[in-house]
């Protein structure tokens, strides 16, 4: 890298994530928010709704994301970085276009947005990048300067993500009794979409039919398996499952759900499993719910031992990858040849979403991709 602390073009970095209430009264307004023109059974609201109230209304992102701007702005400051951070949602507050009015208002003029989704799908990416021209028109119909946003690329294959996965498998495994730790499983889990967003995710002509959304992730699972046996001397049998699957049920999602999986594993008599949420950043509700209450509740059913391994949430190793991958993206833009992190067999990610890339259903403007209608 040609200058470690050069951050030009850029002069912000905008954290860019899904948002979640804060209190019994913001869980409905949240869920509408979220749902708008979407059509999720009512059933499955109610459902959702209820898990929040479970948990006092608050969703665990807000404050993984506080944790995680924290963690940025020390690594930064620790690094000599001088590049202010700002924080913006999708479906609650802060509201995106709020926080980017105060940037512009600020000066800022050149973003470097970070989301909170480490991989390629309709919701993880294009949907953000839906988000940013929404935010723009917004500022535009406001008569204000128009910032450029520019997305860092997918660091699910960062070594600053994985790498800390992998110690949280370690520990999880060290949790096992000893009794059954050698026969345990690693339960891979993910966010669960319809097959058709799957298949249409990322890049078509990188990936082709089958999408970028599975690959990547099974690209993880193997890196984390493989990191597993160099440490450990053991090859864990693994499987890809999914969970918090929701849309209507005659159309096809990505499975088996992870309590499925514990029920076959139990089955199959395999003596104990590590669910491994690669698919999450920080500790969501879809963990703490999904996985933490609902998956270790089947677990307990069956007499099955489980642990859930760590999130990446706001490890120093990530905010140290965030850095770099501003820093690359920047020299980049500045036209310099960078070298670009990478674990595992499909390499770094692009950097600018190829057009048809993570397609939608419905056609609607997108930001900071090849067919972007702003600069
Ligand atoms: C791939 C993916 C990620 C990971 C990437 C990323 O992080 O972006 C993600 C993250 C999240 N999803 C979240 C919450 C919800 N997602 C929903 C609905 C949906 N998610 C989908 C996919 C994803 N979602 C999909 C295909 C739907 C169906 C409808 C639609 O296409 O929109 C619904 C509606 C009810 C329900 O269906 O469950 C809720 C409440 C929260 C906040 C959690 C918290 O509060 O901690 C987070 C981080
Ligand atoms: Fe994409």
């Amino acid at each position: 890298m040609s200058d470690q602390r050069d951050p030009a073009p850029y002069d912000a970095l905008l954290l860019l994530s899904f948002g979640g209430p804060e209190g019994p009264d913001d869980v409905v307004p949240f869920l509408e928010n979220v749902t708008r023109g979407r059509g999720i059974p009512t059933e499955r609201l109610k459902e959702v709704g209820q898990h929040y109230f479970l948990f006092g209304g608050v969703s665990p992102i807000n404050d993984q994301n506080r944790a995680l701007l924290d963690a940025l702005r020390k690594d930064f400051a620790q690094a000599g970085l001088d590049l202010p951070v700002y924080w913006g949602n999708r479906n609650w507050a802060p509201y995106l276009a709020d926080t980017l009015r105060e940037m512009v208002t600020d000066g800022r003029r050149h973003i470097a947005v970070l989301t909170t989704s480490a991989y390629a799908s309709y919701s993880g990416c294009r949907q953000y990048r839906e988000n940013l021209a929404d935010a723009l028109s917004t500022l535009e119909a406001e008569g204000l300067p128009l910032p450029r946003v520019d997305k860092l690329r997918h660091y699910f294959n960062h070594p600053g993500f994985v790498e800390p996965m992998t110690d949280g498998v370690l520990a999880s495994l060290a949790e096992l009794d000893e009794s059954v730790r050698a026969g345990a499983h690693l339960a891979f889990t993910t966010h669960s979409i319809p097959d058709s967003a799957a298949d249409s995710s990322g890049p078509l002509e990188a990936h082709g039919k089958g999408g970028a959304y599975v690959k990547e992730h099974l690209d993880v699972a193997r890196v984390i398996v493989d990191a597993v046996r160099e440490a450990t001397g053991v090859t864990y049998p693994w499987k890809l499952v999914y969970q918090s699957r929701s849309g209507a049920p005659h159309i096809p999602w990505l499975e088996p759900d992870i309590c499925e999986h514990l029920e076959e594993l139990h089955g199959a008599g395999v003596p104990a499993a590590v669910m491994v949420p690669i698919g999450f950043v920080s500790d969501h509700m879809e963990v703490l719910y999904d996985l933490d209450t609902e998956a270790v509740a089947k677990a307990a059913e069956l007499g099955l031992p489980v642990r859930r391994s760590a999130t990446v949430g706001d490890d120093p190793r990530f905010a140290a990858a965030v850095r770099e991958l501003v820093l690359e993206r920047a020299a980049t833009e500045r036209g310099a040849v960078v070298e670009r992190c990478a674990l595992g067999a499909l390499g770094p990610s692009h950097d600018l979403c190829p057009i048809g890339c993570c397609p939608a259903r419905a056609d609607r403007p997108a930001a900071a991709g090849a067919d972007s209608p702003y600069a």
